[in-house]
């Protein structure tokens, strides 16, 4: 794309190379770059385990901090860098990481206020694993005259990182210690979420899904790394994202996708209605087939497939939509789940998808629009990326994006953890509190806060 910069002509350009090396531990890799690209990272792992991502360093972001037109201009400008690309043989295709904040009209000062509405990052060194293969890429994105010094020095370093992640790979990662916990706004929430059951029952809205926040302090600062290896011991089941942002990290271990594609096949769930796990077989299963019964939690949970249903039905044709829900049973927690899936149209895209399905009514509500509303002004905090579309795409425009609940914000020495639930008419305050509760535990037990609670 040739664009005019001053007096000087000059054409954007995205060099890539990869090799394919024989075993690397993406944890290892992550943690090479704590020296020079810590601040500069992300991790990605799919819930299948068949996709690993890890960014080390930024060859070019791609930010905004718009409110309605986020979503395009991020694909549009994803486009530009994907047209500068200089092809050799790519055997890997670069990949866009990032994330989107859930309201971008929230303005409330909060810990989120370094993140953009949205941000995406192509990383310097790029690792995948796949299908039992590792390849790390180099990628350069320049205006200037392409320089063999600076690819050559690329080369050296993306050789030194790959050793240190070798010598890195069993060390072991020690948390530090809990010193203080904070529940934030409690009574806050308590409060909204009666209000909020009062004006569904009031028939004002339909269902609205209502968070809460909580604050942990420890004696030193918490690394990004051993924060993501725990979840990773923690949480086998799950989606696992990291996305730094300066001395920030977000990260969380997510059971939910919001959608993938792939060769034209569209891919969502509709992830409702919880219920806590058993504490044997027994007790277990008898939770999960009240919770397939349960008018409320099933009634949450119909609001969420039917939203998908119709964004598929405009986005996508041969639809899949099984009649009723199964369980999904992660290691805290049983959900509602509906998988629902599609072949993409012409014209549609992943990032289109994305802007038409968040946030859908497992995290925002029914209606959409009025949901928002009283997020806003009743949980009166700042979600940040927290229930948001966390995610990828790459040169072929197949990606994926998670939601980002069972997450937290790190920085330094502090962690803010989110949690939240969906009130329908037959909500109670102190079940939804305990439902949240259950749903701080994956990020509580990776990082180490008190469990008693
Ligand atoms: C909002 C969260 O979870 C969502 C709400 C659920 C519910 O209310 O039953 C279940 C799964 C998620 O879609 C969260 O984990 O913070
Ligand atoms: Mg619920």
């Amino acid at each position: 794309m040739p664009k005019t910069t001053g007096q000087k002509q000059t054409t954007l350009r995205f060099y890539t190379e990869t090799i394919e090396v024989s075993r690397l531990s993406a944890h290892a890799f992550f943690e090479a770059g704590d020296e020079k690209y810590k601040g500069q990272r992300f991790f990605w792992q799919n819930k299948e385990k068949t996709l690993t991502l890890v960014g080390l360093g930024h060859a070019h972001t791609i930010s905004n901090n718009l409110a309605d037109n986020r979503y395009a201009d991020i694909n549009s400008k994803w486009k530009e860098l994907c047209n500068a690309s200089v092809k050799e043989q790519v055997d890997v295709s670069p990949i866009l990481f990032g994330g989107f904040a859930f309201d971008p009209k929230n303005t409330i000062t909060s810990e989120w206020d370094n993140f953009p509405s949205a941000f995406f990052v192509v990383a310097t060194f790029q690792l995948v694993i796949q299908q039992d293969r590792t390849f790390v890429s180099i990628h350069y994105i320049t205006n200037e005259e392409e320089s063999a010094d600076i690819f050559e020095r690329l080369r050296v370093e993306r050789d030194a990182l790959i050793h240190t992640a070798q010598v890195k790979e069993l060390q072991t990662h020690s948390k530090p210690a809990l010193v203080k916990r904070e529940d934030r706004l409690k009574e806050q929430y308590l409060h909204a979420v009666e209000d909020v059951t009062k004006r569904i029952r009031e028939d004002e809205v339909n269902k609205v899904v209502i968070a809460r926040s909580l604050k942990l302090m420890f004696d030193q600062d918490f690394s990004p790394a051993t924060a993501i290896y725990h979840a990773a011991m923690e949480q086998p089941e799950s989606y696992l994202f990291g996305l730094e942002n300066g001395d920030q990290m977000f990260f969380g271990a997510t059971p939910e996708r919001l959608v993938k594609v792939e060769n034209s096949k569209a891919q969502s769930a509709g992830l409702a209605g919880s219920v806590k796990r058993g504490k044997n077989s027994v007790e277990d299963k008898a939770l999960g087939e009240a919770l397939l019964a349960d008018p409320k939690n099933l009634g949450e949970h119909k609001y969420v497939v039917d939203m998908i249903r119709k964004v598929f039905a405009q986005y996508c044709k041969e639809l899949k939509v099984p009649a009723r829900p199964k369980l999904m049973k992660i290691r805290d927690i049983q959900h509602l789940y509906t998988p629902i899936e599609g072949h993409l149209k012409k014209d549609s895209s992943l990032f289109a998808l994305v802007q038409a399905l968040h946030p859908t009514p497992a995290l925002g509500g029914e209606p959409r629009q009025e949901a928002i509303s009283i997020i806003r002004e009743s949980e009166q905090m700042n979600r940040g990326y927290y229930a948001a579309p966390i995610g990828w795409i790459n040169t072929e425009g197949d990606g994926e994006f998670a939601v980002g609940i069972r997450s937290a914000l790190i920085e330094n020495e502090y962690a803010y953890l989110y949690a939240g639930g969906g009130i329908v008419a037959e909500s109670s305050s102190m079940e939804e509190f305990e439902e949240t509760r259950v749903k701080f535990r994956p990020m509580l037990r990776t990082l180490g806060g008190n469990m008693n609670d």
